[in-house]
C-alpha cells in the first residue's frame, strides 16, 4: 500500500503523513528532507545555492544518517531546498532512493510535492493537502519560533508564495495534484479534523477496490 501526499509548503502533509504511516504501519519518508539535505550541505560547504553542477554533485553526496539534523528544519534550509529542487539533475539523484523505499514491504506514506504525479504515480491513494498562505506562514512561524528560530510572519508569508510561485512553476516535476488525487484543505480543519478526513478518503477508496486487494492493510490498521 502506498499513500501519495503532495502539497505545498505548512499544509500539514508531514503531520498527516506521519499520523496515516502509523494508522496503516506503513513506513513514512518526508521527502522534502533529501532537498534540505543537499541545500545544506551546499550551505556547509559554503557553496553557491543557485549553482546547478554544485548542487548536482550535493545531491549525490548527501548522507541519510544526517536527516534528523535540526538545522534541516530552518528557513534558510528551506529556501535552498526549493531552489536546488528546480534543478533536474537534482531530482534524477533523488530518485532513486524515494522508489526503492516506496517499494519496500509494508509500503509507505510519502509526502511531498511530486509523489503522486512522478515519484509514485501508480500510489494506491493520492491526497492533495492544501491551505491558505496565511494560515501556513501563521502555522511556520510558530513552528519556527518553537525550534527557537523567532521569525516575523509577514516575511514568513513572502518565503511561502515565493516558494509556491517556484515549486508550481518549475519545468521539471512542478507543485500539482495528480488527475487522480483528491484534496483536502486543511485551513479550517485542525490536525485531528485533517486526519478524520483523510482516513474517510482511504477507508472509501478500500472498499472501492476488489475484495482481497487491499487485505495487508486491513490487517494492519
Ligand atoms: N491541520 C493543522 N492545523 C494546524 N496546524 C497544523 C495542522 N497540520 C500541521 N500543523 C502544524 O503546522 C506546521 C507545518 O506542518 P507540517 O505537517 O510540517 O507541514 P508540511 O509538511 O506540509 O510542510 C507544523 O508545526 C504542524 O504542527
Ligand atoms: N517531493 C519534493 C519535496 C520537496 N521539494 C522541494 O523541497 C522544498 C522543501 O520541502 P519541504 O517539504 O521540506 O518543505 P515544507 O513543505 O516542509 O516547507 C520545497 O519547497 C520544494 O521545492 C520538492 O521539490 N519535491
Amino acid at each position: 500500500m502506498i499513500i501519495a501526499i503532495d502539497g505545498p509548503a505548512a499544509s500539514g502533509k508531514g503531520t498527516l503523513a506521519r499520523r496515516l504511516a502509523e494508522r496503516y504501519r506503513l513506513k513514512h519518508l518526508d521527502s522534502g528532507v533529501l532537498y534540505r539535505a543537499v541545500a545544506q550541505r551546499m550551505i556547509d560547504l559554503g557553496l553557491d545555492l543557485a549553482d546547478p553542477a554544485a548542487a548536482a554533485k550535493a545531491a549525490r553526496e548527501i548522507d541519510p544518517a544526517r536527516f534528523d539534523d535540526p538545522a534541516l528544519r530552518s528557513r534558510r534550509t528551506g529556501e535552498g531546498a526549493s531552489i536546488v529542487s528546480a534543478v533536474p539533475e537534482v531530482r534524477a539523484a533523488l530518485l532513486d532512493f524515494q522508489r526503492r523505499f516506496a517499494a519496500e514491504p509494508p509500503g509507505a506514506v510519502i509526502d511531498g510535492r511530486d509523489i503522486g504525479t512522478v515519484i509514485c504515480p501508480d500510489a494506491d491513494v493520492k491526497l492533495f493537502v492544501i491551505a491558505s498562505p496565511e494560515e501556513r506562514a501563521r502555522r511556520r512561524a510558530l513552528e519556527l519560533t518553537r525550534a527557537g528560530e523567532p521569525v516575523d510572519e509577514a516575511a514568513i508569508l513572502l518565503d511561502i508564495r515565493a516558494r509556491d510561485e517556484r515549486d508550481m512553476n518549475r519545468a521539471t516535476a512542478p507543485l500539482k495534484p495528480a488527475e487522480d488525487a483528491i484534496r483536502i484543505d486543511t485551513t479550517t480543519l485542525d490536525a485531528d479534523a485533517a486526519f478524520d478526513a483523510a482516513v474517510s478518503i482511504i477507508e472509501r477508496r478500500m472498499a472501492e477496490r476488489p475484495a482481497g486487494a487491499d487485505a495487508a492493510l486491513r490487517a494492519n490498521a
